[in-house]
């Protein structure tokens, strides 16, 4: 596991779940009792769920939101802020997800806009970043990391209020992981990147793995240098196979 920092694996719902599935955040929380894990788990639920979640889950369980808007309140239909997501129980966010960033044009600008509005409201920002299959083709993968880094993640983060979560698209939902060694690559560069940047905040900060993660494989994705945790979409939809990737940390 990689030095001191402390990993994070978090479950990303996505657009899954009705108030039965709360079931499944129940036995997570069944499954994490008395025992002395060497992580923080945390479960982003669809917005709907995420008062309900905050009420079920206990000390052992962080919830957080899958979007902001970057805006305090407004003429935003349809839109939830930052401010929002916390007052319903929410201790962290996901901002700019390759599925948000591709399916509703988020860019880097808009990305950065949102990690300042989940600080402003007192949340952990959990930003994305991750290359295209053309782009890893091409051979551009750590340009494009570098860019997405400079232009998402705001002047001022810290370990305690930012975690950087590299998904590669090509790998999420799809079964394909990159090798450990392709990773640990990637991992490092972040890693290179957030230092210069942030100097000891940035040599703090979690770097999370997303991407395919499953119990097969999180034994040792988790065991590659810098990856301080995953960020896990559809195997944490069943508490089972959560807490099978979970088990990496045991
Ligand atoms: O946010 C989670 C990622 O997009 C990974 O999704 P996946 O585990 O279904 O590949």
């Amino acid at each position: 596991m990689s030095g001191t920092i402390r990993p994070l694996v978090a479950g990303n719902w996505k657009m899954n779940g009705l108030a039965g599935s709360l079931g499944e955040l129940d036995a997570v929380k069944a499954g994490l009792s008395g025992d002395g894990l060497n992580a923080d788990i945390m479960i982003c639920p669809p917005a709907t769920l995420v008062a309900a979640a905050a009420k079920a889950a206990n000390a052992s369980i962080a919830i957080g939101g899958q979007d902001c808007h970057f805006a305090e309140k407004g003429a935003h239909t349809g839109d939830i802020s930052a401010e929002m997501l916390a007052d319903a129980g929410a201790s962290a966010v996901i901002v700019g997800h390759s599925e948000r960033r591709a399916d509703h044009g988020e860019s880097d600008e808009i990305v950065m806009k949102k990690a300042q509005a989940a600080w402003r409201a007192g949340l952990v920002a959990i930003i994305c970043i991750g290359e295209t299959e053309a782009e890893r083709k091409s051979g551009a993968t750590l340009d494009v990391v570098a860019v997405q880094l400079a232009g998402s993640v705001p002047e001022g983060a810290r370990a305690e209020n930012t975690v950087i979560a590299y998904e590669p698209v090509w790998a999420i939902g799809t079964g394909l992981t990159p090798t450990a060694g392709d990773v640990a690559e990637v991992h490092a560069f972040i890693r290179q990147k957030l230092s210069e940047r942030f100097s000891e905040e940035g040599a703090a900060m979690r770097i999370l793995y997303g991407g395919s993660v499953k119990p097969a494989n999180a034994q040792e994705l988790m065991g590659v240098e810098n990856v301080n945790g995953a960020l896990v979409g559809g195997a944490s939809l069943k508490a089972a196979d959560f807490l099978g990737i979970v088990a990496a940390y045991r």
